[in-house]
Parts: structure tokens; C-alpha cells; sequence
């Protein structure tokens, strides 16, 4: 699963990074959408979010979207997204992917998955205090404890996993290319960080963009 904040909230502390806001946080998460679709043992990519633009952005790629339904906040919308998907698949291991990581290639999330080996397992941020991914046991809780310090609190019930991300910045993964959509006409696709021309550390600090940076 990758949540996804409204285009309106998400990235607020990336605001004023690139002229256009919104185009930044579409490329960022369709880069991190498409190095999960693509990674080793992830079968199902689904975005939970509760902004039909997300929906549209990502039309293509490979992840299935499903709308939030206005539950109070992240911890509740990933239960809710793990009810999803285990109602499908009861043995399946289900895991809560940040949105924001474009440098993210398929093998390093097929590494991470296969070091869990079946285990309950986190990856800590940069910093050692948010998590980066929360992975669940096949058919266990995925009981996700994101906000603040969570790195802290994931680390109570889960092993930590090292997750390698791409040294050379945010262009690692080719975008796909998208069949055009019925009645699009022309429209282009949505662009991805490498077309906005965005590259760390020219304007982001490590801090705004910690999860972003290897
Ligand atoms: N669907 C959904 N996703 C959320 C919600 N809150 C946070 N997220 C997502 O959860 C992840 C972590 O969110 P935050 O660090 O709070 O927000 P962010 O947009 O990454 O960055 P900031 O706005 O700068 O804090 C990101 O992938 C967000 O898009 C929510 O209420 N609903
Ligand atoms: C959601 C939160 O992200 P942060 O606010 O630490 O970036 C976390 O990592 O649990």
C-alpha cells in the first residue's frame, strides 16, 4: 500500500521547492508507485488516497487506487487498505510504503521484502525516526503506528530491514510508458521528477526531503 494525501496537503514541507506544487508531488509518488509495480514479490500495488487527481496521475501505472472515505488519518486509512487486501488473500503480507521516494528502484524493495523473510519488519528513515516501510508477517497485523518517533514504536513489534536507495538521485527508475487514455486526446502524462528536471540537493535540504535522500 502507499498512501496518499490530498495533492491540496501532501508535501507541505516541500512547499515552495518547484513552481508547481501539485506537479511535484505527482512525480515523486508516480516514481515511487512505479519502482514498486515493478519490484520482486510485490503482487498488488494499491494506493489508498482521497484525491480523484491522484486517481487520474497514476492512471497507467500499474497500481490500483481505492478511495480513503474520510477516515481520520493515516494509522486508519492503512488499516482500512490492509482490510483490502487481506479480504482478497488472508495469507498474504501486506506493507505500508512511503509515497515520497523517488530514488526508489524495483530490486531495493525485492531486496528489503526478501531480507524480512517473512517476518515483521520496518525500515527506518534516514534519521532513525520515521519509517520508510512497514511490512507485516504473511496473515499477521500489520498494526501500523506511523506519525512522529514511529521508527521507535515499529521497532517494538518488528525487525529492521535496510533499504538501498538509489545513489545516483530520483531518475533511477524509467518511467513506463502509458498507453493513452480513452477519449485523452493529446494529453500528455502527468511528468515524473526527471522531467521537472528536479535533482537532490538542488533546492530540497536533506531535511524536508529525508526520505527521499539515501
Ligand atoms: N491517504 C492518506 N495518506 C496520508 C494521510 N496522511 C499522510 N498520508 C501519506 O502518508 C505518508 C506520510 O505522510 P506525511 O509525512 O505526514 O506527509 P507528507 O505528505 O509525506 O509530507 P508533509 O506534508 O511535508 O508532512 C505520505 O505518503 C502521505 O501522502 C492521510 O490522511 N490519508
Ligand atoms: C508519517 C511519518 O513520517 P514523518 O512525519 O516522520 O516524515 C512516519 O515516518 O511515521
Amino acid at each position: 500500500m502507499i498512501p496518499v494525501k490530498h495533492l491540496d496537503r501532501a508535501k507541505s514541507r516541500l512547499r515552495g521547492a518547484h513552481p508547481d506544487h501539485r506537479a511535484l508531488v505527482l512525480a515523486v509518488v508516480r516514481d515511487t508507485v512505479a519502482a514498486a509495480v515493478a519490484a520482486p514479490g510485490v503482487r498488488t500495488v494499491l494506493v489508498v488516497c482521497e484525491d480523484e487527481r491522484v486517481v487520474t496521475g497514476l492512471a497507467g501505472t500499474g497500481a490500483e487506487c481505492v478511495d480513503e472515505r474520510g477516515l481520520p488519518g493515516l494509522n486508519a486509512t492503512l488499516r482500512f487498505g490492509a482490510g483490502v487486501l487481506r479480504a482478497r488473500d488472508r495469507a498474504t503480507a501486506v506493507a505500508a510504503l512511503q509515497a515520497d521516494l523517488p530514488a526508489l528502484t524495483p530490486a531495493a524493495l525485492g531486496a528489503a521484502i526478501t531480507e524480512a523473510a517473512g517476518r515483521r519488519a520496518y525500515v527506518p528513515d534516514h534519521e532513525g525516526t520515521g519509517t520508510v516501510l512497514l511490512l507485516s508477517a504473511p496473515g499477521g497485523p500489520l498494526a501500523p503506528r506511523f506519525g512522529p518517533g514511529s521508527a521507535g514504536r515499529h521497532a517494538e513489534s518488528a525487525v529492521a530491514v535496510g533499504l538501498d536507495l538509489a545513489p545516483c538521485g530520483w531518475t533511477s527508475t524509467p518511467p513506463p510508458t502509458s498507453p493513452p487514455r480513452p477519449g485523452s486526446g493529446s494529453a500528455r502524462a502527468p511528468p515524473h521528477c526527471a522531467d521537472l528536471r528536479i535533482h537532490p540537493p538542488d533546492g530540497l535540504s536533506p531535511r524536508l526531503c529525508r526520505r527521499m535522500h539515501p
